[in-house]
């Protein structure tokens, strides 16, 4: 398992230390530069509950690097999670034991950390009580949505080079045959011509097949799925059955991270308005009962990160008997080392269709070749590959550029890059949940108002975080990346890699944050000679595709071989292509859909030779 893991075991939480209180989402957060801390609003100096099961809470850690380990002790640092500093003493108390401490501040880091084990260790499974704030109901915010940019008409023909579909979707919206009130929901959200991958990719799902699915970030792939989805359901009259202690969905979508899912929550909630389809949606970080009994109000789409959905099957909350429809949306994380085990867990639970007897949906802007091969177990063996554009490319609509930068002169750009910039919309990207941290203090020192996303924090503030950003109020985010994924935040003009991430895909996603719809972005990255060269031909290669100058310098440090490891070696997972070889890879034809692979000629290899 790794850091991004929305995990559920009270075994696997960290024990990250916080002192900010969990007890509702409407503490302002700030930043405290003297103590080089961020505080949840109302609990400073005081003494705070202990959050309860913090440390066995799930997801701590999805999306933030493996490279945090030394994180996990930083009790030190920041305090504890459910501890307040009361002058030189930190004090808790666990509602649940009616226990109160006061250690006094030089003995707290010897014994905080074994109470909190004892407490992880005595303390059977997670009991979150933060409840997020109802979604509003209001319908013009439901539908709020943002243009499309001037590039979305050029995208509309972009080649899929990959795959050509015969029967392709119509050419707008008005015309599909969708039902009148699915017609409706999508005309509010702003929809009239599809994208190409749902031009390409509903008319397949439509017509039953199982799918892969690959195209660039923003490109509208979360309404490809949702759309046939819930045109089948509610031409089938799917209703939720409330009142049931068990629910049956009709459609699983699972997300590696926990704003994503609820992205997608939305999103299924927006199209199936005034309908009798109804999505749920369950993450960790969130109070168990409270999203249980969301559930028992009914549910045909069940929106899940993976421990969090496992948990539920487990307790008996979901069956899965009745499930047709099987989605890993960022289907690649969701099959790699982190997310893997509990992928198999969900399609071997008790009740789960086999792949022969349910439709698997895959999609994401990158696939690599290792993840596809395991992906077929998932998929029955004659699913469509689709792709549009290029395969783990980069968004065409965001310019590239990269500034070569020691490691210590990065704090310097940073500052110099945002003062030009104004007060534009900026993801800053960094490694570690300590260097989010430290990079928001100092941005918040240097008068920039900033929030921050990552593993460590709790879930209230992750979500107000991305609640300020979005509107605005904290026009800077810094993420690890559990911000890279799937967010769809509105005017986010700028993206700086402050660290490069050691991955050419999470680069892809990451700069797909801005330049979203047609809507054009810019990524900056900070290309640290000591620390990146290892990426640096698959940066190159990246540029190349996406048609974008590749500085002089990047190209030599590609091609140099002075890297740390004396040479870098071609990407091994770049994948470009279908990997199946023989008839399911290369020619598919059935009633409804026919498509062919295009000649794969060597330009379709990514491999940079
Ligand atoms: N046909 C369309 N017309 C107008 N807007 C659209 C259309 N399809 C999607 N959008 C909008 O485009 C934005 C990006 O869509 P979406 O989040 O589904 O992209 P994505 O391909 O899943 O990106 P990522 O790879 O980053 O997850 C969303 O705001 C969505 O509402």
């Amino acid at each position: 398992m790794d850091e991004w893991e929305e995990q559920e075991t009270a075994t696997s939480g960290t024990c990250a230390l916080t002192s900010h209180t969990s007890n509702g989402g409407s503490q302002g957060d700030f930043w405290s530069s003297d103590r080089g801390e961020f505080q949840g609003g109302e609990c400073r100096k005081t003494m705070e509950p202990l959050q309860e099961a913090s440390c066995a809470e799930d997801g701590a850690n999805d999306g933030d690097s493996q490279n945090n380990t030394a994180e996990r002790s930083s009790f030190s640092r920041r305090g504890g999670r459910g501890g307040g500093v009361c002058g030189g003493d930190i004090c808790c108390w666990s509602s649940q034991w009616n226990v109160k401490l006061h250690v006094h501040r030089s003995a707290a880091c010897q014994l905080y950390l074994p109470l909190c084990a004892a407490f992880l260790f005595l303390t059977a499974g997670p009991r979150v009580t933060y409840v997020p704030p109802p979604p509003s109901e209001d319908e013009e915010s439901i539908f709020s949505h943002y243009e499309s940019g001037v590039n979305f008409d050029n995208n509309i023909d972009l080649p899929s080079m990959l795959v050509y579909i015969s029967s392709a979707f119509s050419q707008t919206f008005d015309e599909a045959a969708l039902c009148e009130s699915l017609k409706r929901n999508v005309s509010k959200s702003g929809y009239v011509k599809p994208t190409p991958v749902q031009k390409h990719g509903i008319p397949i799902i439509s017509a039953g097949r199982d799918l892969m699915a690959c195209a660039q970030t923003g490109s509208g792939k979360t309404a490809a799925f949702l759309l046939p989805i819930l045109q089948q359901l509610m031409a089938d009259g799917a209703a939720a059955s409330c009142f049931s202690e068990t629910q049956e969905p009709e459609a699983i979508i699972v997300a590696p991270t926990r704003e994503l899912i609820n992205q997608i929550y939305l999103e299924a909630r927006k199209f199936a308005y005034g309908t009798c389809v109804r999505p749920v949606v369950v993450y960790g970080g969130v109070s168990t009962g409270h999203q249980m009994r969301d559930l028992s109000r009914g549910c045909n789409v069940l929106c899940g990160t993976p421990g969090r959905l496992l948990d539920m099957i487990g307790r008996g909350k979901v069956g899965l008997t009745k499930v047709r429809y099987l989605v890993l949306d960022e289907a690649d994380r969701m099959l790699d080392m982190g997310f893997e085990p509990d992928m198999r867990r969900l399609v071997g639970s008790p009740g789960m269709p086999s792949k022969e007897n349910r439709q698997t949906l895959m999609f994401s802007a990158t696939f690599p070749e290792d993840i596809q091969r395991l992906a077929a177990d998932f998929l029955k063996t004659d699913y469509l590959f689709l792709a549009v554009g290029i395969v783990g490319g980069a968004c065409s609509d965001v310019e590239q550029t990269f500034v070569q930068v020691t490691k210590f002169a990065k704090r310097e750009q940073l500052l110099d890059l945002l003062k030009s910039t104004g007060s534009e919309r900026t993801m800053v990207f960094v490694e570690t949940k300590r260097q989010a941290d430290f990079i928001a203090v100092i941005l918040c020192q240097e008068k920039f108002p900033t929030t921050s996303i990552h593993g460590d924090r709790e879930q209230w503030q992750r979500e107000q975080a991305l609640g300020d950003f979005r509107s605005g109020k904290c026009p800077i985010l810094v993420a690890t990346s559990v911000g890279a994924r799937g967010l769809d935040i509105p005017d986010v003009q700028l993206v700086v890699n402050f660290d490069l991430p050691n991955n050419i895909d999470e680069y892809v996603h990451r700069i797909g944050r801005t330049g979203r719809c047609g809507n054009t972005g810019r990524a900056v990255s900070f290309y640290d000679p000591e620390a990146n060269s290892e990426l640096a031909r698959s940066l190159v290669t990246i540029l190349s595709k996406a048609q974008q100058e590749v500085p002089s310098w990047l190209e030599t440090a590609a091609f140099s071989g002075h890297g740390p490891s004396g040479f870098n070696p071609p990407r091994k997972h770049f994948a470009s292509t279908d990997l199946r070889k023989g008839p399911q890879g290369g020619f598919f034809q059935d009633s409804s859909v026919t498509s062919q692979l295009a000649a794969q000629t060597a330009a379709d290899d990514e491999e940079w030779e």
